[in-house]
């Protein structure tokens, strides 16, 4: 509590005593209501003065003292269990009843002040706590007199005056001034029993005392007059008094064990501040801020590249798209002028109801008429070989020797309707009614079908067009593995192996040279017609069987593709709903091409001879497989060092190590991966202690190794098991061999003990779903998105 406190000012009439009685004194004053007094009496000195004085109250000589307590001193004597200064004294003449009043307002007030601290003793917290939580009481008693101007202390029976000092900070202090420990309350009343004889002593003087007793009263009263006028202006006696004012402040004294709280909560709130740095203080918050901030515009710059990547291979796609939709527009046009022309001056033979066929496409029909001419420009080439396989394996043959460190890319269609050839294939084309108006394409594309190749021209690049002949027999004269990579590999874009009656079969194959990772599989190769013997395979399937190969080695392809893989690949297309896959199909030629682009490779006219493929082909051209394998191989050996030092969850490692295995398509994966590792790295080693993330790494890492842990008892049996111990370095012998071996799995950065804990690792885990490990594990899908043909990055997180 604090603020302006009026001081409270009372008059007390003392009651006649028996010696006033019997001389007949009355008294001059009359209490005429509770704050109200008024003069009677008939003194000619005081006719000047006023009769009626106010007070806060009043007590006429009946009032007993307690009354004058509870009206008149009790709530300021009890201030002090808020805290505050109070102060009860009395003045007035000698026998007027100060010592009487004062005696027993003060015990009084005692009374009330030890009820109180018993009552919050005794109710315990509760009332502790919402009344003075935390306080200690402790009672201190001091009596002095001052008579004469001299100041003694009542409970010392040295009589001798003391001093008074002004301290700095308690004010006026009596020097010496015995002060007493309240034990109880009897205690008080013992003291003042003791205050109450030393008083009455200092009474006993001799007579010629009392005139100086009056002289230093009256000075006293004087002194304290104007200690009062000081405070407030005047004191006509108490009348004015009443008007002062003070300023009372609460005390705030923090006891031992209030302090001891106090520095308890602020060493936990120290000791919480060096757990949690990041929480402490503004300066280590601006330091985090920075950081954050450097990291922010890391991203930000990472994120750049990327969209500027992204936009890269958009607009390349895009310009694939029109060039490739204005090719077969320009192409179509041609064929349709042909076709006109044919009409006119030829014959209507045998061929006329093709070309009325033809004539009757509808709007309904545009987009497989959009495909089926750009198909059956290829089907000139693949025809003309057809008719010159000779010719055609000669060609790809030079083609190999020139290329053999080129990184070629091709889409084929194969349209086959001329010629004897025996396959599903050829049959299925032969009915496309065709011939009279293929014939003008095909002489448009005489020179690139002497050559076995034809190039669709970009603005920047260009696909290589490389004739395929579906017929077996010509496969025989076609490159032989090793001879060619750029032969050696052909993919089925189809999604029905079965043919079927067409205008158009198309068959796309690229020829991608490579440094595979594994030469451990299959590299047998199949024979092109047993291709079409198959099922339908997946996109992506297909996708990763054309990119799993070793060392010019066909391989992998048997993950996938049951037969192994062939080297040319083509599929019917039965009718209308089945373009859209086509498209998809040459889409995702495009796209590999794309892929490569975005791989950094360089994309240059190649020093081929040009006038084998027509004066504005181009070929695209991309690092070599052996330069590229040992790239491969170093970038994928830093990650794998990475993973060891970032405690990258092993199961993660597995599918990354055993799905990427030098497809140069991967790069991206490849430098994605490495890229996040080193800013996971360089997190780890941001403070000078292992941070959270650090710590939660290795927990989840132990988790993991838990998790295989458990797993091996389900995977293998004993022998199986024991088998791994060996091979492992476990002792049969030893105890919690199972342990041991999940401790040792993806614990070292060489190659063979990465494989053999992939392979284990592998077998554990082979639950997880393939397509899942690949999202959690790179947060980076590229779809194919086949409804606009466009390719979309999505960011899962990286
Ligand atoms: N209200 C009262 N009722 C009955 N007796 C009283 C009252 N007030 C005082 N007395 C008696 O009057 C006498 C004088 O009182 P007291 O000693 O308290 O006066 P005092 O003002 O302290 O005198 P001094 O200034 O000389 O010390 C005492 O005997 C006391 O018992």
């Amino acid at each position: 509590m604090a603020g302006e406190e009026r001081i409270v000012v009372s008059v007390r009439l003392r009651p006649v005593n028996a010696r006033e009685a019997e001389r007949g004194d009355g008294t001059d004053w009359e209490c005429t209501g509770p704050t109200t007094l008024m003069f009677r009496g008939t003194i000619p000195e005081r006719a000047m003065f006023p009769a009626a004085y106010a007070y806060d109250r009043v007590f006429n000589p009946e009032c007993s003292t307690r009354q004058v307590y509870e009206e008149g001193a009790k709530r300021v004597a009890l201030s002090v269990l808020s805290g505050i200064n109070s102060s009860v004294f009395a003045y007035g003449q000698t026998s007027s009843g100060k010592t009487y009043t004062m005696v027993g307002i003060t015990e009084h007030s005692m009374s009330d002040i030890y009820d109180y601290i018993e009552k919050v003793r005794a109710e315990g917290v509760l009332f502790s706590s919402l009344q003075h939580p935390e306080r200690e009481f402790i009672l201190k008693f001091s009596a002095m007199e001052i008579y004469n101007e001299a100041v003694r202390d009542l409970l010392s029976s040295d009589a001798t005056p003391l001093r008074l000092l002004d301290d700095p900070e308690k004010g006026t202090v009596v020097e010496k001034l015995t002060e007493e420990t309240l034990r109880d309350k009897g205690h008080l009343l013992e003291l003042l029993a003791v205050c109450e004889g030393s008083e009455r002593a200092s009474q006993t003087a001799a007579a010629g005392m009392r005139l100086k007793e009056g002289s230093h009263i009256n000075r006293s009263l004087l002194t304290l007059g104007k200690v009062i006028r000081q405070l407030r202006n005047t004191l006509l006696f108490a009348n004015c008094a009443k008007d002062g004012v003070t300023d009372a402040h609460v005390n705030v004294v923090m006891s031992d064990k209030a302090l001891v709280k106090h520095l308890q909560r602020e060493l936990a709130r120290l000791e919480n501040e060096l757990k949690f740095p990041g929480s402490a203080s503004c300066s280590n918050h601006a330091e985090a801020l920075k950081e954050k901030d450097e990291l922010i515009k890391q991203l930000e710059q990472q994120l750049k590249e990327l969209m500027e990547q992204k936009d890269t291979v958009q607009s390349q796609l895009d310009s694939f798209r029109r060039v490739a939709s204005e090719g077969y527009i320009d192409e179509c046009a041609a064929r349709r002028r042909d076709e006109r022309w044919s009409s006119e001056s030829l014959p209507h033979n045998a061929s006329e109801s093709a070309l009325s066929s033809f004539d009757t496409y509808d709007a309904a029909y545009e987009d497989q008429d959009d495909f089926g001419s750009r198909t059956l420009y290829a089907s000139q080439v693949c025809n003309g070989h057809h008719h010159n396989p000779e010719l055609y394996a000669e060609a790809a043959k030079q083609e190999c020797q020139q290329t053999m460190e080129e990184h070629t890319v091709s889409t084929l269609d194969a349209t086959s309707n001329h010629g004897s050839e025996s396959t599903d294939t050829y049959q299925a084309n032969k009915e496309v009614p065709s011939e009279a108006s293929e014939e003008p394409a095909r002489k448009s594309n005489a020179n690139q079908e002497k050559h076995g190749e034809t190039t669709i021209s970009t603005a920047d690049n260009a696909i290589q067009l490389y004739t395929c002949d579906c017929d077996s027999s010509s496969d025989t004269e076609k490159p032989k593995t090793g001879e060619s990579l750029a032969l050696k590999r052909c993919v089925v874009s189809s999604r029905d192996g079965v043919l079927s009656r067409s205008r158009s079969c198309k068959a796309s194959f690229m020829v991608i040279p490579n440094s595979w990772f594994d030469d451990s599989l299959d590299m047998n190769m199949t024979p092109p017609g047993e291709i079409f013997k198959y099922g339908p395979r997946k996109p992506e399937m297909v996708r990763r069987s054309l990119y799993a190969e070793n060392g010019g080695h066909q391989n992998d392809l048997s993950m996938y593709c049951p037969v192994g893989s062939g080297r040319v690949a083509s599929d019917g297309v039965a009718d209308k709903s089945t373009c859209s896959f086509e498209e998809e199909g040459l889409t995702n030629d495009i796209s590999r091409i794309i892929e490569h682009k975005l791989n950094g490779l360089s994309i240059s006219p190649t020093e081929k001879n040009d006038e084998d493929v027509g004066a504005d082909s181009s070929v695209t051209t991309v690092e070599s497989p052996s330069r590229w394998s040992i790239s491969f191989e170093k970038k994928q050996k830093e990650i794998i060092e990475l993973w060891q030092e970032c405690n990258v969850s092993i199961v993660h490692r597995t599918y990354f190590f055993l799905l990427f295995k030098g497809d140069k398509a991967d790069n991206i994966y490849l430098e994605v991966e490495h890229r996040r590792l080193s800013f996971i790295k360089s997190s780890f080693s941001a403070g000078a202690e292992p941070n959270a993330t650090v710590t939660s790494s290795l927990r989840n890492l132990r988790s993991e190794r838990d998790m295989l842990y458990k797993h091996m008892l389900k995977k293998f049996h004993l022998p199986e098991r024991e088998s791994l111990y060996t091979k492992w370095g476990i002792d049969l012998n030893s105890k919690q061999r199972r342990l041991q071996l999940s401790r040792r799995i993806w614990t070292q950065t060489e190659m063979e003990h990465v494989r053999e804990s992939a392979a284990l690792v592998a077998k554990l885990v082979e639950h997880l779903e393939r397509g899942q490990a690949i999202k959690e594990m790179f947060g980076l899908s590229f779809t194919l998105n086949t409804r606009d043909d466009r390719r979309s990055f999505n960011w899962a997180g990286a």
